[in-house]
């Protein structure tokens, strides 16, 4: 009766729109997640409780299911377990090689840099107080130090002398996500602006996105917008790096490839084997939206022409405080901003709580530029209101 049975592992607001994408094509969704009701899982046929990180849980999960394919939407899983149900012929996402390497920033800045020769930062790793020190020597300052192992800006600042590193280290440390206390020490690069660019690897080939360009504040993007407007050789050398890294690290799907831009030069920063939080801006003006695209290449399916209806952004609507009971006001007058031809949108998670700067919807709309977008998105979003009850 199914096209196609698929694992998710982590039901956040990605997981969610994949859903909607795999379920219009008739495919049989596991939402799987650490808490109950995570958005995915209100969309998908069944859903598992239980923390990626725990091997045993997610072997047994998988065994009990039998998906046809495995597809992460989060960085945090135990990628051995992973590794070895691949080896016992189970479909990872692209592949198990690709998720264990960007797992940890330390795999896939090696894997970029060292092995396949990508213009990165300069980097180095420590694991103690004066390690990170002593690495300015080569570094330089200021310096980004950052855990191996979090995501969305946790853990992560900026040193500006010796004493801010040790700093930097220690805060690292005590944000970082699992058990081994390891960061990058790297370069800041004062980048002109940065990049997602979306890149799928499909059956036929390496197909490209038009780039994203997005604004972050504490690590984690505020704003995204489509396309950003580059110059043709920088673009052309974004591609050719990140056609380079998503085809060494194999397998089909759509990967989040990011990108600082410095004058002539594109600085590979780090990528997701999976859909982009930056790339939701594709839901208002890119067709296939990259949730679609990331189907489409697991399945392979063959995918017509990327198109782009005009200038489009997208704007996030954060928490401000915890709340177990809360609601949602302002989505009339938000909505009330969309004109002809330069739509509004909103997309609200349906998370179960909120928490400081927690991301609970986003406002996407179009404009004549992307300036414009991005303004009209802002706008959007602002009327949006979390009404706590607790
Ligand atoms: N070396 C650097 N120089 C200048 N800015 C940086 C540097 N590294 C990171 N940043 C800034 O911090 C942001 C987050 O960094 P990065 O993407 O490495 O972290 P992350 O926690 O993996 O984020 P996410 O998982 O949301 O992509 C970057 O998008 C960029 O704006
Ligand atoms: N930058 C990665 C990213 O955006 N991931 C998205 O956020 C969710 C976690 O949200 P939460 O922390 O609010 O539970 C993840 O499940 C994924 O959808
Ligand atoms: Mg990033």
């Amino acid at each position: 009766m199914y096209l196609s049975t698929i694992m998710l592992l982590g039901s956040g607001e990605l997981g969610r729109e994949f859903t909607i994408a795999a379920k219009r094509l008739g495919c049989r969704v596991i939402a799987c997640d650490r808490y109950d009701n995570a958005p995915a899982m209100q969309l998908a046929d069944a859903r598992e409780v239980f923390s990626m990180l725990d091997g045993v849980a997610l072997r047994a999960a998988v065994e009990q299911h039998r998906p046809d394919h495995i597809v992460p939407e989060i960085e945090a899983i135990d990628t051995a377990t992973l590794a070895e149900l691949e080896r016992e012929g189970w479909h990872v996402v692209p592949s198990a090689k690709a998720v264990q390497l960007t797992m940890n920033r330390d795999g896939i800045r090696d894997f970029a840099a060292k092995e396949l020769g990508l213009t990165t930062s300069r980097y180095l790793f420590a694991e103690t107080r004066e390690e990170a020190i002593a690495a300015a020597s080569s570094v330089g300052l200021p310096a980004v130090v950052k855990p191996v192992m979090s995501s969305s800006g946790k853990g992560q600042s900026v040193a500006r002398t010796g004493e801010e590193l040790g700093q930097a280290f220690d805060y690292a440390v005590a944000n970082m996500r699992g058990d081994r206390p390891r960061v990058i020490v790297e370069e800041y690069i004062a980048f002109d602006y940065e990049i997602t660019l979306l890149t799928v690897s499909t059956r036929d080939g390496v197909i490209f996105c038009p780039p994203i360009g997005h604004r972050q504040e504490s690590g984690d993007y505020r704003e995204s917008w489509q396309p950003m407007p580059m110059d043709q050789a920088v673009l052309a050398s974004a591609r050719e790096q990140a056609a380079k890294v998503v085809t060494a690290l194999g397998g089909y799907g759509i990967f989040g490839v990011e990108f600082f831009i410095a004058g002539s030069r594109a600085i590979f920063s780090e990528l997701s084997p999976r859909p982009h939080d930056t790339g939701m801006v594709t839901l208002i003006g890119q067709n296939p939206n990259e949730f679609e695209l990331h189907l489409r290449a697991i399945l392979e399916l063959p995918i017509p022409a990327i198109e782009l209806a005009g200038p489009s952004a997208s704007a996030v609507i954060l928490a401000d405080r915890e709340s177990h009971d809360f609601g949602f006001s302002g989505l009339a007058d938000a909505l009330a901003t969309g004109e002809p031809g330069k739509p509004v949108d909103l997309r609200i998670f349906a998370k179960p709580n909120t928490l400081k700067n927690r991301r609970m919807g986003v406002a996407l709309a179009r404009g004549e530029s992307a300036r414009q977008a991005v303004e009209r998105a802002v706008a959007a979003a602002a009327k949006v209101k979390i009404e706590h009850r607790d």
